[in-house]
């Protein structure tokens, strides 16, 4: 009798470390390698499958159940699935949403996204937890070497022959071929995601307010809406827009997005910035954004040992005490003294927010530049919306700005006028 269709295809997910979990292939059939992480986000997850600042990642689900809603087309936060992989515990059986258009697992399937199953993503959530984030492959194609000569090749007694022999040589050349894959400490990976050519998303309430020129690092559609929704004409540009290209468009302010990579390896970016804020242009800067606005006053940048990634991160206002829960996707950190005044080339700077299980850096604000920056993702998409006031804050300073340089043009006009007479 044949085997029936149904019988699952084994798949393995291969850590850096030498560690491996074997579970069944979900999603594409093949190989994929990546940056081990995990996200602890109960929902949100085809946001999350479809963030770009997830470029060169393999995520794990630590919520077990996943996909119980299916995909469908309004969730996409860019136009397609942006993770290396994907990993689950297990999977929902069937989609079950009045906006479902499809299962997952089929999504992944047809984007040709790699994931595994049936694995244990706790035991795989604390080993990354104790040791970091690490480089890791998964493979749903190791077997059909193997399999082949179990069933057609002589059988042989001793090591290193048959199905174990083969199987056994077959994970250690995943092991290499993991250890052989690219690092993300150093990896420059926004212009991979950034869009290609500069588009504009209009102002939802009527005429335009205020122009924004966003930098595209990895963006995701949530974050030029919410902005468009408070009246901003959203151009968003490429991520290697020069700060002379930025500053041509005559914006009322610059924003910088969140974005896959190293910060570290961003230097153009920085170089872009540093000529924003020498022209008291307002600058708000979100997760990369805010890793890049600490590059350009001079702070440093560090990978965390795993990260933070999901939607219930609390965050503390060092001003105010008050408490957000937030979204967060990050593996990198800005370092800087959580008290008292930093002076920079561009004048006094605070940490504005701290994460309050660790203490990290999740806030920067200029005292004498127009510029901010958080760590975490007012838009939202997927996540708490306790952060959404930000995007107002940006509004404000955009207007304060705009009257101070009304203001000042003014008075220059009567100064002139003074020394006409
Ligand atoms: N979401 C983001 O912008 C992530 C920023 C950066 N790639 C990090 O991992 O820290």
């Amino acid at each position: 009798m044949s085997t029936p269709t149904t019988t699952p295809t084994r798949a393995v997910l291969m850590l850096e470390d030498g560690r491996s979990f074997v579970g069944e292939a979900y999603g594409a059939i093949g190989e994929t390698f990546g940056e081990a992480v995990f996200s602890t986000g109960m929902t949100g997850y085809q946001e999350t499958l479809s963030d770009p600042s997830f470029h060169g990642q393999v995520v794990i689900m630590t919520a077990p159940h996943i996909g119980n809603t299916g995909v469908n087309d309004e969730d996409y936060e860019s136009e397609r699935i942006q993770v290396a992989g994907f990993v689950v515990r297990d999977p929902a059986r069937r989609a079950s949403n009045w906006r479902a258009r499809g299962t997952l697992d089929d999504e992944l399937a047809a984007a040709g996204v790699v994931g595994i199953s049936g694995i244990d993503t706790r035991a795989l959530t604390r080993h990354l937890r104790e040791l970091g984030s690490m480089r890791c492959g998964i493979s749903s194609v190791l077997d059909a070497d193997a399999d082949a000569d179990a069933d057609g090749g002589p059988v042989g007694p001793g090591p290193g022959s048959g199905a174990d022999g083969e199987r056994a040589a077959a994970l250690d050349a995943l092991l290499d071929r993991v250890r052989a894959s690219p690092e993300m400490l150093g990896a420059d990976l926004a212009p991979r995601v950034s869009t290609p050519t500069p588009y504009v998303v209009e102002a939802v309430a009527g005429a335009a307010l205020f122009k924004v020129a966003a930098l595209d690092l990895g963006i995701k559609r949530a974050t030029p809406a919410a902005m468009a929704a408070l009246g901003c004409e959203v151009h968003v540009l490429p991520a290697r827009t020069t700060g002379e290209q930025l500053l041509a468009l005559e914006p009322d302010g610059v924003f910088l997005s969140n974005g896959p990579g190293d910060p570290a390896a961003a230097d153009y970016a920085v170089d872009a910035l540093r000529t924003v804020l020498r022209a008291g242009v307002p600058v708000f800067g979100i997760c990369f954004g805010h890793q890049l606005l600490a590059r350009a006053l001079g702070f440093e940048t560090y990978k965390l040992t795993y990260g933070h990634r999901g939607v219930n991160q609390p965050v503390g206002d060092m001003a105010t005490g008050r408490i957000a829960v937030t979204s967060q996707n990050h593996g990198f950190a800005v370092r800087a003294p959580l008290t008292g005044v930093t002076d920079t080339p561009f004048g006094r700077v605070v940490v504005s927010h701290r994460g309050l299980n660790d203490n990290v850096v999740e806030g920067l604000e200029c005292l004498d530049v127009p510029a901010f920056s958080v760590q975490f993702h007012p838009e939202a998409a997927p996540g708490p919306h306790d952060a959404s006031p930000l995007f107002e804050r940006f509004r404000a300073l955009m207007a304060d700005t705009r009257e101070g340089g009304r203001e000042r043009s003014e008075r220059s006009v009567r100064e002139a006028g003074h020394a006409e007479a």
